[in-house]
């Protein structure tokens, strides 16, 4: 299957392979309405859209969005891509499953990155600014029995996403781990991660989980 990567957009990485394996063992209605958060190349969509899901694909990057276009067009598959901030795009619609690989790496600067690749993993100090907006707003936007999956690192407090989306009254836990090397990222930011207690010593790995948030009926 052809499938590009733009210039300046995400390349799919480990968490989006965990996405997508994730994606595979839930039990889809027919036509599911199925949306992905932060589409990067568009890769999650596509695996949702093979499976026979209507996909919704949202990034706020327009070359991400385009990129997720070409994709789509490519595997000849019908999938909507918006260009905008997380949920804005889609208010007032419902889904059986929302996925996100969101930005979630803790980064020296307080904001996200406005612009650059950085933008695609930048999340605040805790890593968290996009996963809390996530985990406030998602849960209004799935339909009863909806899901939602969220990866994200164990560095940027998959406990604290945990209570939120339970605060919502969603059914959350964590379903999968995997332990990665750092990437270019991490590894440069080793000192500054250390400062901050996130990681020990010369810790060389970090691990991903995939949270699955159920709303129920
Ligand atoms: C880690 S990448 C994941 C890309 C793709 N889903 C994958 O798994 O390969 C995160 C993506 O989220 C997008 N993004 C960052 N902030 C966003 C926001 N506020 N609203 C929508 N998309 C956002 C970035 O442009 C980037 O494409």
């Amino acid at each position: 299957m052809t499938t590009v990567t733009l210039p300046g957009v995400y390349t799919p990485q480990d968490d989006t392979d965990m996405l997508v394996r994730c994606l595979r063992d839930e039990l889809l209605p027919q036509h599911a309405a199925v949306l992905d958060v932060g589409t990067g190349t568009g890769a999650v969509a596509l695996a949702a859209a093979r499976l026979g899901a209507r996909v919704t694909a949202i990034d706020i990057s327009w070359r991400a969005a385009l990129n997720a276009k070409v994709n789509a067009l490519l595997a000849r598959l019908p999938i909507r891509v918006e260009r905008g901030d997380l949920l804005a795009p889609v208010s007032g619609r419902s889904f059986d499953l929302i996925l996100s690989n969101p930005p979630y790496v803790p980064a020296p600067t307080t904001a996200c990155p406005r612009r650059g690749v950085a933008r695609a993993w930048d999340a605040g100090h805790d890593g968290r600014l996009v996963l809390d907006r996530i985990c406030q707003d998602a849960p209004g936007l799935l339909k009863p029995g909806g899901v939602l999956l969220v990866v994200q690192s164990a560095l940027s407090g998959p406990e604290e996403s945990l209570r939120r989306l339970r605060t919502t009254g969603l059914r959350a836990e964590i379903v999968e781990h995997r332990c990665v090397a750092f990437g270019p990222v991490l590894r440069s930011r080793r000192g500054w991660l250390r400062d901050q207690g996130l990681i020990e010593g010369d810790a060389e790995k970090e691990e991903l989980v995939i949270i699955r948030a159920v709303r129920l009926g």
